[in-house]
C-alpha cells in the first residue's frame, strides 16, 4: 500500500536553514542540486512543486562573516537580504541545468491576512505553477517586525499549502522525521513513522530548534502539519539527505513521519479564514449564537453578538469567541466595528433603524464563516 503521498500532485516543500547551509557552513550546493533534480522529474511527470526555502540568515550571516546570530532584527533583516541573494542565485542555476525557470517569491503575513493580496498571491502561484516554473518562496524578512512575522518557514509552508490548496506538505530537516522525543537530547528517543496531524500528544513529543541555526524546532513543524491539515493536505517530515527522498516518497514508500489529514477539504475561501494568524477584531457570541453557528450551520445575526472588540471595517477578517474567551470561529463581517457595536444585541429588522441605512440582515454570513 502507497503512503497516501502516491495520489498527491500539487506539493510544497520546505527545505530548513541547516540543511540549506550545511549547518551554517555555506550553502551546500549539492543538497541543492539533488532537491532540484528530483523536483525537475517531479514536474517532467506532470507534478507541481512549489519550494519553500529558509537559509537566507544562516547564508547572510556566513557572507558577513558572522559566527554569532545577532539579536537586533535590523542585523537580521541585513542578514537575510545578503544571504536571500545567494540562496536565489543558487536554485536558479541548479533548476537551469534541469531547463526549468525557477521564480522569486517573498511573502509577508500582511499578503496573507489581506484579502486582495491572499488572492493575488494565490493566482501569481497558481500561474508560475501553469507555467511549469518553480516558484521559491521565502518570508520577506526586510519588511517584517515580530509581531507580523510567520516567525518560522515552518508556518509559512502550512499557509503557502491552504494558499494553493496543496494535496502534501513535505518538511525536509536535519533529522529522519518526529522522534518521541529531541533525538539530540534523548538518544532512547524512537522514530514515530505515521499518525494524525493535530494529535495533541505530538506536540508533547515535539522540542524547539536543536541547533541555533534552524528557528522553529520540531513543534512548529508538528503545528505546521496540524495547519496544512485544515485543507486536506498531508504532511510528512523526513530527513533532506535521505537518497532521492522526494521521488521515494511520491512513489508511494514510506520515508520519516507522515502525518495523515483527516477533515475533509474546506473550500478555498474558508482555509483562508482558518489560516488567518491575525483577526482585526472579535466578537462575543451569546449561547444561543454559539449553538446556531455549531449545530445549525447557520449565519451569525447581531442579536447574539453580546461585545464587539477592536476596529474593523466591513470585510475584515474577526474571531468569534465565546463568553469565556474559547475560538469558536473566524469569518468575514459585513459591518464595520463602529456598526456592529450598534447593532449588536438587536434583531436584524432593527438594523435599517439603528444605523439610518439598510444592509445585510447577518453580521456574518455563513458562506464566509468557518468553525474553529
Ligand atoms: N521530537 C523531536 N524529533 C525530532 N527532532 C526534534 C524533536 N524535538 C526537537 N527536535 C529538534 O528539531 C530540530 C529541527 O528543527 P530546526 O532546527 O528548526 O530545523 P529546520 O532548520 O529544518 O527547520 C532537530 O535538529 C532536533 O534537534
Ligand atoms: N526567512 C528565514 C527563515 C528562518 C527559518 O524559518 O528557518 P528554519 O527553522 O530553518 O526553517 C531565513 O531564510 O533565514
Amino acid at each position: 500500500m502507497g503512503t497516501l503521498l502516491d495520489q498527491c500532485k500539487r506539493i510544497v516543500v520546505k527545505v530548513g536553514s541547516s540543511l540549506v547551509t550545511n549547518q551554517g557552513a555555506g550553502l551546500d550546493l549539492d543538497a541543492l542540486g539533488n532537491w532540484a533534480r528530483q523536483i525537475a522529474a517531479l514536474n517532467a511527470s506532470g507534478h507541481e512543486v512549489v519550494l519553500v526555502s529558509s537559509g537566507a540568515i544562516a547564508e547572510g550571516m556566513q557572507r558577513l562573516g558572522w559566527n554569532t546570530r545577532p539579536t537586533s532584527i535590523h542585523e537580521l533583516q541585513a542578514a537575510a537580504a545578503v544571504g536571500q541573494m545567494g540562496l536565489v542565485q543558487a536554485y536558479e542555476s541548479c533548476f537551469r541545468q534541469h531547463s526549468l525557470h525557477a521564480a522569486q517569491v517573498l511573502l509577508t503575513h500582511a499578503d496573507l491576512a489581506n484579502r486582495e493580496r491572499y488572492l493575488n498571491a494565490r493566482s501569481t502561484l497558481t500561474t508560475l505553477l501553469s507555467l511549469r516554473v518553480i516558484p521559491i518562496i521565502n518570508e520577506n524578512d526586510t519588511v517584517v517586525t515580530d509581531e507580523i512575522k510567520f516567525g518560522d518557514n515552518d508556518t509559512l509552508g502550512a499557509l503557502v499549502t491552504n494558499l494553493i490548496e496543496a494535496d502534501a506538505l513535505v518538511i525536509l530537516t536535519d533529522q529522519s522525521g518526529l522522534y518521541t522525543a529531541d533525538p539530540r537530547k534523548d538518544p532512547s528517543a524512537t522514530l514515530v513513522s505515521q499518525a494524525q496531524a493535530g494529535d495533541a500528544t505530538l506536540e508533547q513529543m515535539a522540542g524547539g530548534a536543536g541547533s541555533s541555526i534552524g528557528r522553529g524546532g520540531m513543534i512548529t513543524k508538528i503545528l505546521a502539519a496540524k495547519r496544512a491539515a485544515r485543507s486536506g493536505a498531508h504532511t510528512v517530515i523526513a530527513s533532506g539527505h535521505e537518497r532521492d527522498v522526494l521521488l521515494r516518497l511520491l512513489k508511494g514508500e514510506s520515508i520519516g513521519t507522515l502525518l495523515t489529514a483527516t477533515t475533509p477539504t474546506l473550500v478555498a475561501r474558508k482555509q483562508w479564514l482558518a489560516g488567518h494568524l491575525q483577526v482585526a477584531g472579535k466578537l462575543v457570541l451569546d449561547a444561543g449564537a454559539i449553538k446556531a453557528l455549531r449545530s445549525g450551520g447557520k449565519s451569525l445575526l447581531p442579536i447574539g453578538v453580546v461585545d464587539v472588540f477592536g476596529e474593523f471595517e466591513r470585510g475584515a477578517v474577526v474571531a468569534c469567541v465565546g463568553e469565556d474567551g474559547s475560538d469558536i470561529a473566524r469569518g468575514l463581517t459585513n459591518y464595520s466595528a463602529d456598526e456592529a457595536r450598534r447593532i449588536a444585541r438587536h434583531p436584524s429588522q432593527e438594523i435599517e433603524t439603528l444605523l439610518g441605512y439598510g444592509g445585510d440582515q447577518e453580521l456574518i454570513h455563513r458562506d464566509n464563516l468557518v468553525l474553529l
